[in-house]
């Protein structure tokens, strides 16, 4: 039994809670986000309910407008749906910071596995990038090719970016402390934006080659948009089952990251997730991982530790855990295998 202190007063967490095995996510409505303090405080004790359980659930009422979202996967589609030499011009090989675009097994996110069977192109926050001197910025597709892909892209990161920011304030209820506690450490948040395309896998799949292999995401939140009608995302329980994420229309899926967890001692996990499309269709997706300043330290909560919960990890500066792993996930070399047009 362990306790995690909190603004929402002593809270017990038996083993048993801890090892729950979900068999579905749950939905959380933020609609209570602009509430009393009483309705924050309750909206953040059931986020921390399901942070320590399964550290995925779904967001309703999110305030993310669904034209900005129909319009992101609009530009995702012609993106996609370009020749391999258009997308070869912002092949993410030609800079630094792991920005531009990724051929299908360009990124194997499990070191067990092939090459993860998806396309995508990642954006970050160019003016941050540039500045923090962590590489080189943004690859835009060249607007006579696709004139509507940077507003639009932009348009949808600003919109999540700001969801990201209104939520953090009950994240650090729930974890405990004081609603301003992540201002200081998201002024420039290290985020990263991506769309993803993947092919439908048909036949018998290698479980070595699949959409995206088994892996957590490394910063605090993603936040993560799932287009039309594809089932392909799955979530890993304590019980070693796959449960479906299946797409809920209205909804992101929110999951934690390692950096969530390793602020919160382990209390709130970065629950292992993949994807395999299985379903004969394109599937599109793009999360958007929340991450903190590039200078700001992820170190372990005193709320988050108790005699029996000693810190389980060092502090790192966010900016270079990021680019640890990332460098750890992409293949050195550029695609070689083109991918057909989605149909989704
Ligand atoms: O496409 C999905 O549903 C999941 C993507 C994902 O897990 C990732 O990019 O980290
Ligand atoms: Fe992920």
């Amino acid at each position: 039994m362990s306790v995690l202190s909190t603004g929402l007063g002593q809270r017990l967490v038996s083993a048993s809670t801890e090892a729950a095995a979900f068999t579905e996510l749950p939905v959380i409505s933020l609609a209570r986000l602009n509430g009393s303090a009483e309705d924050r405080k309750a909206l953040a004790a059931e986020i921390q309910e399901a942070c320590i359980s399964s550290g995925f659930f779904y967001i309703s009422d999110h305030g993310v407008p669904q034209q900005v979202i129909d319009d992101a996967f609009g530009q995702a589609k012609k993106f996609f749906a370009q020749p391999m030499d258009k997308k070869m011009l912002v092949d993410l090989h030609k800079g630094t910071s792991f920005k531009g675009y990724a051929g299908l097994k360009g990124e194997n996110v499990d070191p067990a596995n092939r090459g993860d069977v998806h396309e995508a192109w990642d954006m970050g926050d160019d003016s941050q990038l540039m500045k923090e001197g962590a590489g080189s910025g943004n690859l835009w597709p060249p607007a006579e090719d696709l004139p509507d892909f940077r507003p639009t892209l932009q348009h949808a990161w600003d919109e999540i970016m700001a969801l990201g920011k209104r939520l953090l304030p009950i994240f650090s209820l729930a974890l405990g402390l004081d609603e301003h506690y992540f201002d200081e450490k998201t002024r420039n948040p290290g985020s990263v934006m991506r769309i993803l395309h993947y092919p439908p896998q048909f036949g018998p799949v290698d479980l070595r080659e699949i959409g995206i292999g088994a892996h957590t995401d490394y910063e605090i939140i993603t936040l993560l948009l799932q287009h039309g009608d594809v089932q392909a995302l799955q979530v890993l329980n304590s019980q070693g089952e796959w449960v479906q994420a299946p797409p809920k229309p209205g909804t992101f899926v929110l999951n934690l990251g390692d950096m969530m967890q390793r602020i919160s001692n382990g209390l709130f996990k970065s629950t292992v997730h993949r994807a395999i499309n299985r379903t004969g269709q394109d599937r599109m997706s793009l999360p958007f991982f929340f991450g903190l300043d590039y200078d700001a330290l992820v170190e372990v909560l005193p709320t988050c530790v108790t005699a029996e919960r000693p810190p389980a990890y060092e502090p790192i500066k966010a900016g270079d855990y990021v680019q640890q792993r990332l460098s750890e996930t992409y293949v050195k070399a550029p695609p070689t295998e083109s991918a057909t047009a989605p149909a989704a």
